[in-house]
């Protein structure tokens, strides 16, 4: 049987894409390559199609015999999401409802879903227990809260089996360096920082330096884009064992604060990396650090790459041999949808 990976040519889909071909999975993948990158997964069964096209994805659960899905394809963008509320409820909550129906229809009863610290909102505790209130204070994060809940509901009327994974931060790239981070536009601290020494920009700015933490700039908590991908086979196979439904945080239970950031990234790098203060960034909560002891616990997971300094190294590596992203690496490849 297949795994129907949703959004598997984004950054953490693609990713989980490659760790699911190396425990010798059969994998399909649905894009639509809004912000996906063709290039990023090297697999036979690939179709540019949308979720919320019900009948291209039903013809694609009819071709193969689909056991689960990861679903990723979703727009991800916190400050996008406040100017873009429709895009946002339309692609990430109406696509649910379209996957949800299309699994029921087919009799597919498991799904792994890429879930946010974001449902959370600003934290009321330190570091961010599963069972904490979940307050989102952007659409994004209440879109995501959103598919949770529908999925609750969905189990109970249909009897689909969900695991939703709360990532934190998620940095670096696989180890071999050919698949990486590539967004357009990239919003995200630790791909800006090395456009630095790539010669992109020429400084960093940091989001406001007075905020309550060890140095005023904002705590995060990064976690390798490769434990994210181990994280959901383990739920995969939590599912298969036919536990419950759940929800679990990923994080390293580390914070770091964007000064400490750079200085890693100058570390790696081996540049100076010029950096400058701005005002705050609106919507960033002061700190952000989960506990994951629940998925430690639950379902065995143990990130592998825990220290920031390997995070960031990864990171180099692929925009080291990559520096223009997936635009320049490869020729153009033909893409196929489910229609043909
Ligand atoms: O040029 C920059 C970019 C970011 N930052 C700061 O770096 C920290 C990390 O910012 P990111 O944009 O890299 O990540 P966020 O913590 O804002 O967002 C992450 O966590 C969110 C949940 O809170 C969502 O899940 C989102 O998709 C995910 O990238 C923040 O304090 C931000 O203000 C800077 O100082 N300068």
């Amino acid at each position: 049987m297949s795994i129907l990976i949703t959004g598997g040519a984004g950054y953490i889909g693609s990713h989980t894409v490659r760790y699911f071909l190396e425990q010798n999975e059969d994998v399909v993948v649905i894009d639509n390559l809004q912000s996906g990158h063709r290039n990023a997964v090297n697999i036979e069964h690939f179709y540019e199609n949308d979720i919320r096209d019900q009948e291209a994805l039903d013809r694609i659960f009819k071709r193969h015999d689909i056991e689960a899905v990861i679903h990723f394809a979703a727009n991800s963008l916190v400050g996008e999401s406040m100017k873009k509320p429709f895009e946002y409820y339309h692609n990430n909550v109406y696509g649910m409802m379209c996957l949800l129906n299309v699994m029921k229809d087919n009799n597919v009863n498991k799904i792994v879903f890429s879930s946010t610290a974001a449902t959370y909102g600003e934290p009321m505790n330190i570091p961010i227990q599963e069972e904490d209130e979940t307050n989102p204070t952007n659409t994004y994060g209440e879109t995501k809260l959103a598919m949770e809940k529908m999925m609750k509901w969905f189990e109970q009327g249909y009897d689909i089996k969900y695991v939703s994974l709360r990532y934190f931060n998620a940095a670096g790239a696989h180890r071999s360096g050919a698949i990486g981070e590539d967004h357009n536009p990239e919003t995200h601290l630790i791909p800006l920082i090395l456009q630095v020494p790539l010669g992109k920009r020429d400084r960093i700015y940091m989001f406001g330096d007075d905020y309550s933490t060890i140095d005023g700039t904002c705590v995060r908590d990064y976690i390798h884009v490769m434990d994210l991908a181990s994280a959901h086979y383990l739920s995969l196979e939590y599912l298969r064992s036919n536990h419950s439904s759940n929800i679990f945080n990923l994080g390293n239970g580390n914070g770091y604060s964007v000064k400490e950031v750079i200085d890693v990234a100058r570390k790696v790098t081996n540049h100076t990396i010029p950096a400058e203060v701005k005002e705050r960034r609106a919507g960033d909560p002061a700190v952000l650090i989960a506990s994951s002891e629940k998925a430690k616990n639950v379902i065995g997971w143990s990130p592998k790459f825990d220290s920031l300094e390997k995070i960031i190294a990864d990171a180099w590596n692929w925009h080291v041999n990559n520096p223009e992203g997936y635009t320049q690496k490869f020729s153009k490849e033909s893409v196929r949808g489910a229609s043909t």
